[in-house]
């Protein structure tokens, strides 16, 4: 069984709809109930910026911040974490727009958000994500960048390395003469980024998929399979080195044709995560409601458990109403997943009793006019 990462204080200052809240958890999951418009999912939110990135709303900082509250917002936890107890503080400071947000742990200030992946990992799954599988190709591939990035903090920075080095390009093309040596060399930064976040990828899927080998039969939710199309498909197997001279081919050749779309038309960021039903064998889009929120939520439960399994720790798991959808045998089987995960989960609802299963596994809070009782 993994550690056990969980959260033992919470204080929000500004945050949303709440001015200022301050509460303890033990080890215990959390049930978060409280009626629409209440502020169950701006908890969730605010946990979840104890990972890098924007949130699991992908909100601009200055609508996070409380409106009328004078300068940003506040998020500070406690949490026993992968290195032992730590403080973490975060926010933003003034309402502009665009601005980076901090981080201080144990009181310092860290130099990147991204350093939040040396103490806790936290991993989401909320009713905007309902149409991953029918929406558009960018939504799946940021949901897998968010898959891999929870196990290689790295791919962020080659992610958004690989996207400047393509704006730089795209706007050498769109000048008159570009000068061939500076593209060249910015073709060659691209290939060996972007054979990285595509090998990354691709490692991430086959891990999940060996994962999810090994658990077939036992679960309650359908098992996902995945797999990546959209760029350098018929490559499969071939050594990291060959994949960049073919891509940097692929890049030299559409130089033209790609100054004309004002856009570079191959490269990472054209990939996308094929998602099927195992067991029916079906493409997850062409799926039923209910059977791709349970496909949706035996993907994200293999996810954590390879987290689990891959850094020795359990992630802290958001589950934004999770219970609704499902009856009542599946909502017992889910908590019972979830609790054998070995990590602290959130899950919030508009009514407690259907957590009723969770039993005494579970800490039940309500949430009404910025405040949590229990
Ligand atoms: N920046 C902000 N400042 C003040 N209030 C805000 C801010 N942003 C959102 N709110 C308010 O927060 C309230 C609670 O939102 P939240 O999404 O957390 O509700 P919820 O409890 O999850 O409800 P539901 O069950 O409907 O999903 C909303 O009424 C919204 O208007």
């Amino acid at each position: 069984m993994p550690h056990k990462v969980y959260i033992t204080r919470l204080k929000l200052t500004d945050f949303r709809n709440y001015a200022a809240l301050a509460f303890d958890l033990d080890q215990r999951h959390v049930v978060l109930t409280g009626e629409n418009g209440a502020g169950k999912t701006n908890l969730m939110e605010a946990i979840s910026f104890l990972s890098p990135g924007r949130g699991l709303r992908r909100a601009a900082y200055a609508d996070v911040a409380r409106i009328g509250a004078a300068d940003g917002f506040s998020v500070f936890a406690v949490v026993d974490g992968m290195e032992g107890p730590v403080e973490i503080g975060t926010g933003t400071a003034g309402g502009e727009e665009g601005q980076a947000r901090r981080l201080r742990l144990n009181g310092t200030p860290a130099r990147t958000v991204d350093e939040l992946t040396d103490h806790l990992r936290v991993l989401w799954l909320t009713p905007a994500m309902d149409g991953l599988f029918t929406g558009p190709a960018g939504d799946r591939r940021r949901f897998l960048d968010r898959l891999v990035l929870s196990l290689d903090p790295e791919h962020g920075r080659r992610a958004s390395e690989f996207d400047r080095a393509m704006r730089s390009r795209n706007r050498l093309l769109s000048e008159f003469r570009p000068d061939p040596a500076w593209v060249s060399a910015i073709e060659r930064e691209m290939a060996g980024l972007g054979v990285s976040m595509a090998l990354a990828r691709l490692e991430m899927l086959g891990l999940l998929a060996a994962l999810v080998e090994r658990s077939q039969g036992n679960s309650s939710f359908p098992s996902a399979r995945l797999s990546l199309s959209g760029f350098l498909d018929d490559c499969h197997g071939l050594p990291a080195y060959d994949l960049e001279e073919r891509y940097l081919a692929m890049l030299q050749e559409g130089r033209l044709r790609d100054a004309a779309a004002g856009r570079t038309l191959e490269g990472p960021h054209r990939s996308d995560l094929l998602i099927r039903h195992g067991e029916k064998d079906m493409e997850a889009e062409r799926c039923s409601t209910g059977e791709q929120k349970a496909l949706l939520i035996g993907l994200v439960l293999a996810h954590a458990r390879l987290v689990g399994d891959m850094t020795g720790h359990a992630p802290i798991l958001l589950l934004d109403e999770i219970a609704a959808h499902l009856d009542r045998g599946r909502r017992a089987a889910l908590f019972d997943r979830v609790d054998e995960l070995g990590g602290q989960a959130f899950m919030t609802g508009t009514d407690r009793a259907m957590f009723e299963a969770l039993g005494e596994r579970g800490r039940y809070l309500t949430v009404a006019n910025g405040r949590v009782s229990e």
